[in-house]
């Protein structure tokens, strides 16, 4: 095969690329993926909750969170064509226009908000706003709900009452209020980045997709990315080149760990692994942000998807899925997000809910990634997520081998303003719960917690459910100084021929969900390679 580019992983950002590399009929493109492809039932967007821990998940874990009574907290991933978009909640949110303006004052050229807004457009086909923040040309569908649950429109008007004002396009002028959520969704079906940007172009003859191969590591001669080793067996591999670049799309947990396997990394920990040495870069793995959420909820007299979850409720609204009509599978379980500032001082908001016709009991027993193991009565739920968490930490190594999952210590809440941020949130959303907008849709109070909680209860209450909202960033960051991995051009300080375009070079985490941002990374990333071959 003579290959010019290779792309290890096909996420959010190595669709992109693998699209637009091979827009030119003249450079080979080779895309690499763990996964297979992924099942037909992650097309249906209510399908959401039954992929976690499917064969679509790399389904990791953190390490224990000392500031989270010790709990080990569960980090899907999407492994397959499209890697997390094919498993996410399909949610289009590209965070506040300061986060790119940051990312540029920290030395990033070309990275400022008006510099990135064309990249976001280019990809996007939005059907629902029309206007200078939005796409309608690009391969990826955006839209709105046309209905939503009876309890979410009690959800916008309740956030009114507690000071948050309705807003229409958080990924317009403003991402400050209230606002029914845009998602990657198409007539019902999800727009994973393989839907969007790889299945429709799959027959060009220059590009190669290799799926179900497990890249080893990248090799590396004389300073220079020249190819990389997949496994062909357990104790086998081979070894593929390409003409000019490797670029490297694996995600924010895998990127560093395949950079550390290749001998790109901290040079202690390398030396512990007997893993030759090629750059000392000690900021690979470091960095690590995550958003994190708790949540509150009530009981609720509207039908929502605990019903769903009952056995003739998921059948009736299976059938109706596939005869097109109105059905709970039809949608993300969140229906509306809002965006606010833990305190005035705040020049961006730093807090987000999403809502959700979905609860969790108040027992502390159910399991948010087992759909059945929830409880069969309506409510809604408030997630209150801090989107700017000073507690930071690193991917290492376990093993030299890339195959056996890598150390993932974000060290939650280890920072005590993130502790008192997320308990301004989760008090909002308490507050906003009580709010009389609810009184017609609210059956009772499920007191989880109990609104007159001391401050004590409510963050034991936080400990106890504090998940990730699945947004791991920055391990491989985009910079100039020691503590970074990649240069503004997205290659890796030091080796040429090899670039990094995926979660992991985020300087900071965005003001919100990531996967927009994954897509800009990828458009952004093809345009410096093309303009330098
Ligand atoms: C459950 C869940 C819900 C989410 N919900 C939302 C949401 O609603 N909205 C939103 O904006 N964001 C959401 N996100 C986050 C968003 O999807 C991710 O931030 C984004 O997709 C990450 O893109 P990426 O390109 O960095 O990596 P990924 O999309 O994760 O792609 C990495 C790919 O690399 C492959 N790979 C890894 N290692 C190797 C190897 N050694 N060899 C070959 N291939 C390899 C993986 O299999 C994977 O396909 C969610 C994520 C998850 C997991």
């Amino acid at each position: 095969m003579n290959i010019d580019f290779i792309i290890i992983g096909a996420g959010s950002s190595g669709c992109v690329l693998a699209n637009r590399l091979s827009e030119n009929p003249k450079n080979s493109v080779l895309l690499i993926e763990a996964g297979g492809k992924p099942s037909f039932l992650s097309k249906i967007p209510g399908w959401y909750s039954l992929l976690n821990r499917s064969k679509m998940d790399w389904a990791f874990s953190t390490e224990p969170q000392k500031f989270v009574n010790d709990r080990k907290i569960y980090i899907p991933r999407g492994k397959s064509l499209g890697g997390s978009t094919a498993t996410n909640a399909m949610a289009y949110v590209r965070g506040n226009s300061k986060d790119y303006d940051d990312w540029q004052a920290q030395g990033n050229r070309g990275w400022n908000y008006e510099s990135v807004l064309p990249y976001f457009k280019k990809s996007e086909n939005n059907h629902s706003f029309n206007n200078e923040f939005h796409g309608k040309d690009g391969e990826l569908n955006v839209s709105l709900r046309k209905e939503y649950n009876k309890s979410t429109y009690q959800f916008i008007e309740a956030c009114k009452e507690n000071g948050l004002k309705f807003n229409e396009d958080y990924n317009g002028e403003k991402q400050e209020g209230s606002s029914f959520l845009q998602f990657t969704i198409d007539k019902n079906i999800r727009q994973s980045t393989y839907e969007a940007f790889l299945k429709p172009i799959s027959d060009r003859t220059n590009l190669t997709i290799k799926t179900k191969t497990f890249v080893k590591r990248i090799l590396i001669e004389n300073g220079k990315a020249i190819g990389v080793e997949i496994y062909t067996g357990k104790n086998t591999s081979e070894k593929i080149f390409c003409n000019k670049e490797v670029i490297l799309c694996a995600g924010a947990i895998q990127s560093p760990q395949l950079l550390k396997v290749s001998g790109i990394g901290p040079k202690e920990e390398l030396k512990k692994f007997n893993i030759d040495l090629i750059k000392d870069l000690p900021a690979v793995g470091e960095n690590l942000k995550d958003h994190v959420w708790t949540g509150t909820s009530d009981f609720s007299n509207v039908n929502g998807l605990n019903t769903i979850i009952k056995k003739t409720g998921f059948v009736n609204n299976l059938f109706q899925y596939f005869r097109k009509k109105e059905s709970l599978l039809n949608h993300s379980i969140i229906e509306t997000t809002s965006f606010f500032k833990s305190s005035e001082d705040k020049e961006i908001p730093d807090l987000q809910f999403h809502f959700s016709p979905l609860h969790m009991g108040n027992d502390y027993k159910a399991d948010l990634y087992n759909p059945f193991s929830l409880p069969l009565t309506n409510g809604y739920t408030i997630l209150a997520i801090l989107l700017h968490p000073e507690s930071s930490g690193f991917v290492g190594l376990q093993s030299s081998d890339s195959r056996v999952p890598p150390i993932i210590q974000p060290n939650f809440l280890s920072e005590e303003n993130d502790v008192k941020r997320l308990l301004i949130g989760l008090k909002k959303a308490m507050a906003v719960l009580d709010s009389p907008s609810f009184d017609n849709v609210r059956l009772s109070k499920m007191n989880w917690p109990a609104r007159n909680s001391s401050d004590e209860v409510l963050i034991e209450h936080l400990k106890k459910t504090l998940e990730t909202l699945y947004h791991p960033v920055g391990t491989c960051r985009m910079g100039n100084g020691e503590n970074s991995v990649v240069n503004d051009q997205l290659k890796v300080h030091g080796i040429e021929n090899l670039r990094i375009a995926d979660a992991s070079i985020m300087p900071d985490i965005i003001s919100g969900n990531t996967n927009a941002a994954c897509i800009m990374i990828g458009e952004k990333a093809a345009d410096f390679i093309l303009k330098t071959n």
